[in-house]
């Protein structure tokens, strides 16, 4: 298996003390995916690239927000790559949301063992928005459909005073999916092009507001 870094990280730069937190939390998730189903196996030979940078574009597109909420975490893409980043700051935080009890013992291993700021909640997400009131950003992969991911917002990101940002992974085939939302939702988007994947994108969603008939 490779677990070795990829060059420049796709020209992402974190410090030293990061780089050996993110390598850290590539053996420990090597060593758990031989016994939980963590990420796809035919994507383990690729970790680096198809999970940890696909994860740290999250971070590097949005550095600033204090406290994250991660939908359905699974191993920790984007979660704890993103915890892992904000470790380097002093107040930021990510709650991490898995219901899989399994997974979930895996990310508090993964978020001790790097010393991460975050915190598993394991927990349905329908649930969340009672144990975590507000956040300023929140990061999803591959976990629903555009219109499905924007329900789980809606606690966070309808009041019109909201200013929380939401950020999604996307594959190619991503276009449908917002014409279904934008038939729910009126929002304010900005689409990133993968630095991974060619073709795929992060979707960025602010001011999401439901759209009257
Ligand atoms: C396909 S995995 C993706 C995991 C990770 N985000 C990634 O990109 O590798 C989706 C994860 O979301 C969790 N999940 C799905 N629906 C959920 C819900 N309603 N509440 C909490 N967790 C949920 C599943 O247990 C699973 O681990």
């Amino acid at each position: 298996m490779n677990t070795s870094l990829p060059a420049g990280l796709n020209g992402l730069r974190v410090s030293r003390e990061t780089l050996d937190k993110l390598e850290h939390f590539a053996a420990l998730f090597q060593k758990w995916a031989k016994s939980i189903n963590l990420v796809a196996p035919s994507t383990l030979d690729d970790l680096w690239q198809r999970h940890i940078v696909d994860s740290l574009q999250i971070f590097r597109l949005s550095p600033a927000p204090k406290t994250w909420v991660d939908l359905g975490s699974g191993g920790g893409f984007p979660g704890v790559i993103t915890a892992i980043c904000l470790s380097e700051f002093s107040d930021g935080w990510v709650h991490l949301i898995e219901s899989n009890n399994k997974k979930a013992a895996f990310l508090r291993v993964a978020l001790n063992e790097t010393g991460a700021r975050g915190s598993v909640h394991p927990i349905r997400i329908e649930t969340a928005p009672a144990v975590i009131p507000r956040c300023d950003a929140i990061s999803a992969r591959a976990l629903a459909d555009l219109s499905q991911l924007l329900k789980f917002c809606a606690p966070w990101m309808l009041d019109a005073d909201s200013k929380t940002v939401a950020f999604f992974h996307k594959g190619r085939d991503y276009q449908p999916e917002i014409d279904k939302a934008v038939s729910r939702f009126q929002f304010d988007l900005v689409k990133h092009a993968s630095i991974v994947e060619p073709d795929s994108v992060v979707l960025e969603i602010a001011n999401l507001s439901r759209r009257t008939k």
